[in-house]
């Protein structure tokens, strides 16, 4: 077996199981071991009856208090029993399982472990795990892995073929230079990966976790160094005076915010001054980045060079595209639009326009760094967003031109001490202050039962002419997940509405196709209110949409719910944010609390940091924030240090940082990242 071997050829996978794994990107198994669990079951310490909470899995120490029955229903074997302890009673549940009647045994004491729910007046747990109180302890000590899945494809089937890899796995060579192993002595990266997924014990997962979460910051920073190298050099593609971008700047139905000013001011100094300009633009959601990614590509077309902006989703791709050739359209600037499903013949006119310089902006996805894409004096790289996004893929864009000016443009607010780790020698412009013209959002944090007042509220915003988003947490039902479905949802929406509005679904395994229509029909007010998965997060702009209902509010990380939020507000009108959590949990109330009381993203990146203990080194990992798939700038800021130091190190000796670039360290986060 290799990393190449395809998975039908492990055992246990069949047709069926095969193209399930398929839907998910999984094909081979270099892939799959590059799926890590989402979160691992622990096994807490017992509480009583009285203690235990609806819908959450919890473990119980209870004494058989009635006979063990069994009985038979629509072809299936239940069995049911009583279980008790000082507190309280709960009735115990298993299908198909006739055996337990021998093994369970009444008046003795069991650890059962389940999610308990509310049936006929009793609580019940159905199908728990029994313990022997004495084996609890050592069950204790163990992590059992869930993994991400969709229809078709159970946790077991996923376990199973990864430990069929597990030869495999573990001699995979190492491949940071030595003496970075040995001064900070991670673990192996086969052992960190093995243990990703079989973790021996909590320890070893924290140590597989440190491993890998070192690689990603390493990645990253040593790409970013590589992209700054140039910075002292002198730039090929000199940028100044420019009329026609001081034109659009007046001609603005707005003016400038402050913030925005300076920014553009340091930007433009850095593109005449003779040198490469290396810079990141930071900004909270809404500051109005894209604005000065029109202004720039203006200048340098102005200047008779070429620059390109990439988008992290075709849906951004496209609404960019039509912000520029709507701003643009009186300066005579060609622009043209690059994504995955831009036809085959169109996209080779468009590289053909490319390379013979018929068009001076170039805006697109991954798509312009493919090998056929060629550019004629390239003079300036944009990229909108690290959200999902390759750093070499930005690398290799740049290199496409003759080292172009960088810009990249980012709405995750990291506090400046941990930017200059991260970014190394970047240059970082804050855009600190949002458009005065916004009346601040108000937010509520409220539990499901207001659902029903949530509704009317989005009626009454839709009867003023306004839009509304309502976020959903995944698209298929699965064992693992028991989120809202956004198909469903949207059906169950449309009948608490009235027929003249339009409800719609938006989520991430829609053709481009079909997202685009979709989006742009919300854009253009045709449709009243987007159920929709994430995939709005980052970055659309339609500022007639003031409400965002978010579901299932407390499964989502802080800094993604205030991306979320970051949705509305962006016009003239007063907007809402409303969180709805099923969650009686104290710290999530607590932490949801916090979105509550500020629409400021640093101030809220810091509180979540403040918030998050270690207890959630097993939890489920939040949807990542830039390019990392395991490590969380704020949490682990400790390894990104260790791993700014070790490139650092690393590029005083003269280290050939190219040799990690083709690697497996960098094929694995990619291939993760692409899960
Ligand atoms: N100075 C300004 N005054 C008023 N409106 C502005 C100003 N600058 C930008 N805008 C408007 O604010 C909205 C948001 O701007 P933009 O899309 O650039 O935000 P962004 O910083 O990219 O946000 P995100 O990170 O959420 O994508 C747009 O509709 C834009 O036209």
């Amino acid at each position: 077996m290799d990393g190449m071997t395809n998975l039908i050829e492990l055992k246990g996978i069949g047709e069926k199981t095969a193209a399930a794994f398929a839907r998910m990107g999984v094909r081979n198994v270099d892939s799959l071991i590059s799926m890590y669990p989402r979160y691992y079951l622990t096994y807490d310490d017992p509480v009583s009856v009285g203690d235990l909470e609806i819908g959450q899995r919890a473990s119980v120490l209870l004494r058989i208090d009635s006979e063990v029955h069994i009985r038979y229903a629509k072809r299936m074997k239940i069995v049911t029993c009583l279980g008790k302890d000082g507190t309280g009673i709960v009735s115990l549940t298993w299908f198909n399982m006739p055996y337990l009647k021998k093994q369970l045994h009444r008046g003795r004491d069991y650890v059962f472990t389940g999610t308990p729910v509310f049936k006929n007046g009793r609580l019940c747990m159905e199908h728990p795990e029994i313990s022997e109180p004495e084996d609890y302890k050592e069950k204790q000590e163990t992590l059992q892995p869930v993994y991400p899945l969709t229809t078709g494809l159970t946790n077991k089937q996923v376990s199973k073929a990864v430990a069929q890899a597990k030869d495999y796995i573990l001699k995979i060579p190492e491949y940071l230079p030595e003496q970075i192993m040995e001064k900070y002595r991670p673990m192996d990266y086969g052992q960190a990966l093995w243990n990703i997924h079989f973790p021996e014990s909590k320890n070893t997962l924290i140590q597989a976790k440190k491993r890998l979460i070192f690689d990603e910051f390493f990645v990253f920073i040593s790409a970013m160094h590589m992209l700054s190298d140039d910075r002292e050099e002198k730039s090929s593609y000199p940028i100044s005076d420019c009329p026609q971008a001081e034109k659009l700047i007046r001609s603005l139905p707005y003016e400038l915010t402050g913030a925005q000013k300076r920014a553009l001011a340091e930007m433009k100094h850095d593109l005449s001054s003779g040198k490469i300009m290396n810079r990141l633009v930071q900004g909270d959601v809404g500051s109005g980045k894209t604005i000065l990614a029109v202004i720039l590509l203006l200048m340098c077309a102005e200047a008779g060079y070429q620059g390109v902006l990439m988008a992290p989703t075709e849906v951004l791709a496209n609404q960019h595209y039509e912000t520029f050739q709507e701003l643009l359209s009186p300066y005579g600037v060609r622009i043209v639009l690059l994504t995955g499903s831009t036809k085959a013949r169109e996209k080779r006119e468009i590289y053909e326009k490319m390379k013979s310089h018929q068009a001076d902006i170039i805006i697109g996805t991954h798509a312009l760094i493919q090998e056929k894409a060629e550019y004629d004096q390239l003079a300036l790289v944009i990229t909108d967003e690290q959200h999902r996004f390759g750093v070499r893929q930005r690398e290799s864009l740049s290199l496409k031109g003759d080292k172009p000016h960088v810009l990249v443009m980012s709405a995750t607010p990291i506090p400046r001490t941990l930017a200059i780790i991260l970014y190394g020698d970047l240059d970082v412009s804050l855009i600190d202050e949002v458009p005065a013209n916004r009346l601040p959002i108000k937010n509520c944090v409220v539990n499901t039962s207001y659902r029903p007042t949530a509704y009317r509220f989005i009626e009454k915003q839709v009867r003023e002419g306004r839009q509304a988003y309502v976020i959903c947490p995944m698209v298929e039902e699965s064992e693992a997940m028991e989120g809202e479905n956004v198909i469903q949802y949207a059906a169950m929406l449309r009948n608490h509405l009235p027929p003249s509005i339009r409800v719609e679904c938006l989520h991430g395994r829609m053709k481009a196709k079909e997202k685009q229509q979709i989006m742009d029909d919300f854009a253009d007010g045709k449709i009243q209110v987007l159920v929709s998965t994430t995939v709005v997060e980052v970055g659309v702009n339609v500022p007639n949409a003031t409400v965002m209902m978010v579901e299932n509010a407390e499964r989502f990380g802080l800094a993604q719910l205030h991306q979320l939020r970051g949705r509305v507000g962006r016009g003239e009108h007063q907007s809402y944010c409303i969180f709805m959590t099923g969650s009686k949990k104290k710290e999530t109330m607590k932490r949801l609390e916090v979105l509550n009381r500020s629409n400021d993203g640093f101030y809220i990146a810091n509180e979540d940091l403040k918030l998050r203990g270690p207890g959630d080194f097993f939890g489920v990992r939040q949807s990542g924030m830039m390019d990392f798939i395991l490590a969380d700038v704020y949490n682990d800021a400790d390894i990104m240090k260790q791993a700014a130091d070790a490139v650092k190190e690393l590029e005083e000796e003269g280290f050939d940082f190219s040799a990690i670039k083709n690697s497996r360290l960098e094929k694995q986060i990619s291939l993760a990242h692409n899960l």
